[in-house]
């Protein structure tokens, strides 16, 4: 059975019908990319999946259970972690105190923090640094690192990769394979070349529909069968 599993969902926005049927599903341990035009549905099949902007009709059933209708202080505590696209740093706060108000009530916070400091060695580095220091990329780690310290099954990742120059999408790109050891990714990205080296599997988005999907080892970057779909 696959970690995640949507199926069919149909979203809106008021009267803005936004996702017509989108279905995917994710196994445990991949990385899946999530692809396609600015404004195609991306961000709102993540939201749907948080039930912050939850489907009308359609299911996502995460790890046996269907998410749609629960709150999603509810998916968040079933192991669903979420790194938007702007990633909702405390920049007065040091990185250690952005790492610690991610684990969970129960957790200990060492052998928490200890997680984000494997995987990102400079986060240790920088622990007692005010995380506005940080340079973009180290903050993407910071968010990543966030959700790894949260013991979350299936990280939800938006567009890590947007508004950075090129060096430090490189940073960014190992460190998403370095989260993606730790865990099951749901990737949106239109950074091509980065997503596909990532990912296991890929699904285009348009208008609101998959148009696309497949194995990632399966495409490449210049293949026009993505690119007509992505290219503005
Ligand atoms: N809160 C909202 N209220 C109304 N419409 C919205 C809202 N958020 C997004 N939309 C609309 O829903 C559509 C899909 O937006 P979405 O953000 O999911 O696209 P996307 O593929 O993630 O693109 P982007 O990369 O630009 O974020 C767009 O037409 C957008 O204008």
């Amino acid at each position: 059975m696959a970690l995640l599993d949507v199926a069919d969902i149909e979203t809106y926005y008021g009267e803005s019908h936004v996702l017509e049927g989108v279905s995917l599903s994710v196994e445990r341990g991949d990385v899946v990319a999530l692809m396609g035009r600015n404004g195609v549905g991306k961000t709102t099949t993540l939201r749907s999946i948080l039930q912050l902007t939850p489907p009308r009709s359609g299911s996502v059933t995460y790890d046996g259970t269907d998410l749609v209708g629960r709150r999603t202080h509810e998916v968040a505590a079933m192991g669903v972690g979420w790194i938007p696209e702007d990633r909702r740093i405390f920049t007065q706060l040091s990185v250690a105190e952005n790492l610690r108000v991610s684990v969970p009530d129960g957790d200990d916070d060492a052998e928490a923090l200890s997680i984000a400091f494997e995987t990102f060695p400079i986060l240790e580095q920088r622990r007692d640094q005010a995380a506005g220091t940080l340079s973009g990329g180290q903050q993407q780690m910071l968010a990543l690192g966030r959700g790894l310290v949260g013991d979350n099954d299936l990280l939800l990742v938006d567009e890590p990769s947007e508004g950075l120059a090129p060096q430090i999408v490189a940073d960014v790109a190992d460190a998403l394979a370095a989260a993606a050891s730790e865990t099951t990714m749901l990737l949106v990205e239109q950074n091509l070349p980065l997503a596909l080296d990532l990912a296991d599997r890929f699904y285009v988005l348009d208008n609101g529909r998959v148009v696309d999907e497949g194995d990632a080892d399966a495409v490449s970057a210049d293949d026009d069968r993505l690119r007509r779909y992505l290219s503005a």
